[in-house]
């Protein structure tokens, strides 16, 4: 389903990412450690075309994602605030995606439905702008967004990050849910060891741009990560 080829992003003479190859298939729950600076969200952003590589491709469903645009309606993402229109309220936020992804109202209120532990009480309904919103409600309005429209690809970078540990573990939950339930493509950045092995069918981890591992034994995830981290 992705297709990475010959991936190379170099800013001026460093090379902050170099991956021969790597393919993920559909429906599988992707993890990707490494340390600050490993090239965790480079890779997402190439992925997303929001940067372009200096050599290789990266192709959704056989489609270069630097040449053809079909594949964005396939994907969902939330990588960071940036992604988000800062001055409509949660509620203008969904509904103005419901109109870019022509959803029923009634398929929001659905797919919202799906989001109500996670978010709490604290989003909707508030009539508080996005840029007023504490760090880990944001992150709850991205997830929320990035998987509305029924995406085949869904990637989230860090996204337990800033959420307190009810909201982690609710998430978990939700991610554990969609992927027995649909055939959803999961793409998951994480510093956060126990979540991303907890969830995850495979983790790649990253060092200095390189893949240095490549591990799809649930067994052995969380002892071969503790190693590499010193845990
Ligand atoms: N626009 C840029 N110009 C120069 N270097 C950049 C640029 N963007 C990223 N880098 C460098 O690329 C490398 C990889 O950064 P990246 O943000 O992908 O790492 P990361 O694994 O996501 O890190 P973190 O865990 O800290 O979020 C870093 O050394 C970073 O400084």
């Amino acid at each position: 389903m992705i297709d990475i080829q010959g991936l190379k992003k170099q800013y001026k003479s460093t090379v902050v990412l170099d991956i021969p190859e790597l393919f993920i298939p559909k429906s599988e729950c992707f993890g990707l450690v490494g340390n600050n600076g490993a090239g965790k969200t480079t890779l997402f952003r190439i992925i997303l075309d929001l940067v372009r590589a200096t050599e290789g491709n990266v192709r959704i469903d056989e489609e270069d994602v630097s040449q053809t645009e079909n594949w964005k309606w396939k994907v969902g993402a939330y990588l960071d605030e940036h992604m988000l229109l800062s001055y409509l309220t949660p509620d203008e936020y969904f509904e103005a995606l419901r109109k870019i992804y022509r959803l029923s109202e009634d398929d929001l209120k659905l797919h919202l439905a799906r989001f109500e532990e996670l978010f709490n009480g604290e989003i909707l309904g508030k009539k508080k702008y996005i840029r007023d919103l504490s760090k880990g409600n944001l992150k709850k309005v991205g997830i929320a967004a990035a998987m509305m429209g029924n995406p085949e690809v869904v990637m989230l970078d860090e996204p337990f990050e800033n959420l307190d540990p009810s909201s982690q573990n609710r998430l978990k939950r939700l991610v554990l849910h969609e992927k027995e339930n649909s055939q959803v493509t999961f793409l998951i950045s994480s510093h956060d060891l126990n979540h991303v092995t907890d969830i995850c069918d495979r983790i790649v981890l990253l060092e200095k741009g390189n893949v240095i591992k490549d591990i799809k034994e649930k067994a052995i995830m969380v002892d071969e990560l503790n190693a590499y981290f010193g845990t």
